[in-house]
């Protein structure tokens, strides 16, 4: 487990190679597979760690009162704890953080401390690499920690740190407002970090639909993670938009142009799989946007998919992806979870989210034919 300083990890750098990855994508195959036929004896929810309300009286900050209105409304929150070592960072928690120790602990304190809001037997259903990862993107803070209270000591010796993370509802505002501002010099650059933000909002959107998507958005949170590594390394400030992260990278002898190489995780190949996964989000916005009330949410992200992403990805990921399409909710419960208001106010904010990602868009694909850069292997 690591403690505060550690440095973060992506997850694919613990994965180890790709065939490891993609044989993480046999579970997910089960569990859709067990969701689809009704077998796993509970359906996934579609915002399964949701909870009306945090209450927490924290005796390290003393401020629990003061964050209770801060907080109140839908949340999410996710437990997380540390054994013997000092607190975990929330900015430095990654799922290596959460191990068979945090679990036990968390049954104990579902058990003991009461006080605790929402129902958390669910969410250490969430306590494993695939779960985790994403539930930590968000905007999320950290609520109460080290010194909780008294019966926190009945849990175990070991137990000496709680962390809560509370992670706010989705909105697809959020989204719209972090793709509109990574545009800069006349929509002729764009700032990694917003980039970043708007996937990290996308991604927790993503999760909210339940874990049938977590082998999607674990690869995403990964991708995330590279970038967000290079945007606080050394050479940090290169890498601040596109365009000086392309020139650095290129002009640094970074990037593996042909095949992977001593570069497997340049900015530029990482960003290229994300640009190449904003095209199939525009063309499922634009299809949401149009759509007609009975048009079905899964379909309309299949045909978007299959246009798009599904060209670079292999046979098991591609029918991966369709089996999960599957579990996508109805279009007025889709509409709902971007927590925008009426259909029909979701339809205008699309409207006017759409030239934005595609400026986006349009800008990348025109800075990576530029340099050759769009079959990055
Ligand atoms: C405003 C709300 C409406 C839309 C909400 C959409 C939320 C989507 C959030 C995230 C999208 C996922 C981004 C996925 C990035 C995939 C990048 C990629 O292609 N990675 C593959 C190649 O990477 P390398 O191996 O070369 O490093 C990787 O192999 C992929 C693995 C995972 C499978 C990706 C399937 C993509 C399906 C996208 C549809 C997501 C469905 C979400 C439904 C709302």
């Amino acid at each position: 487990m690591r403690g505060r300083n550690s440095a973060p990890s992506s997850p694919g750098h613990r994965l180890g190679s790709g065939c490891v990855e993609k044989l993480q994508l046999l579970p997910t195959l089960c569990t859709i597979f067990t969701t689809c036929v009704g077998m796993s004896g509970r359906r996934i929810a579609t915002a399964p760690y949701r909870t009306p309300a945090v209450s927490l009286p924290c005796t390290d900050c003393q401020r629990g009162g003061g964050r209770k209105a801060e907080h109140s409304g839908d949340i999410t929150a996710v437990l997380c704890f540390t054994a013997g070592a000092d607190t975990v960072s929330a900015g430095k928690l990654t799922a290596g953080d959460v191990t068979d120790t945090g679990i036990a602990a968390l049954r104990l304190v579902t058990r003991y401390l009461p006080w605790l809001p929402g129902d958390f037997g669910i969410v250490e259903d969430s306590f494993n690499d695939a779960e985790v990862v994403p539930l930590i993107v968000g905007r999320w803070r950290e609520l109460c920690v080290t010194a909780a209270p008294a019966t926190t000591q009945r849990l175990t010796n070991e137990v000496v740190s709680l962390v809560v993370i509370v992670e706010e509802k989705f909105t697809l505002r959020e989204v719209l407002v972090s793709f509109k501002s990574c545009l800069v010099d006349n929509d002729e650059d764009v700032i990694v970090e917003h980039y970043l933000n708007g996937w990290k909002g996308l991604v927790r959107f993503m999760n909210s639909l339940g874990t049938i998507f977590s082998f999607v958005s674990k690869d995403a949170v990964n991708k995330i993670q590279i970038m967000e590594n290079y945007l606080k390394g050394e050479n940090g400030e290169r890498y601040r938009t596109l365009q000086s992260m392309v020139e650095y990278e290129l002009s640094s002898d970074l990037v593996d142009v042909t095949k992977r190489g001593s570069h497997p995780e340049s900015g530029c190949r990482t960003v290229l799989r994300l640009h190449r996964a904003l095209r199939w989000l525009q063309l499922f916005l634009e299809k949401l946007r149009t759509s007609s009330e009975d048009s079905k949410t899964s379909t309309l992200c299949s045909e978007a998919y299959n246009d798009s992403l599904a060209n670079y990805h292999p046979w098991i990921i591609r029918k991966t992806a369709t089996v999960a399409f599957l579990a996508l909710p109805a279009r007025n419960m889709f509409f709902e979870v971007m927590n925008v208001g009426t259909a029909e106010d979701v339809v205008d904010m699309l409207g006017e989210a759409m030239p934005y990602v595609s400026k986006v868009y349009d800008f990348t694909q025109e800075l990576y034919s530029q340099h050759n850069l769009l079959d990055l292997p």
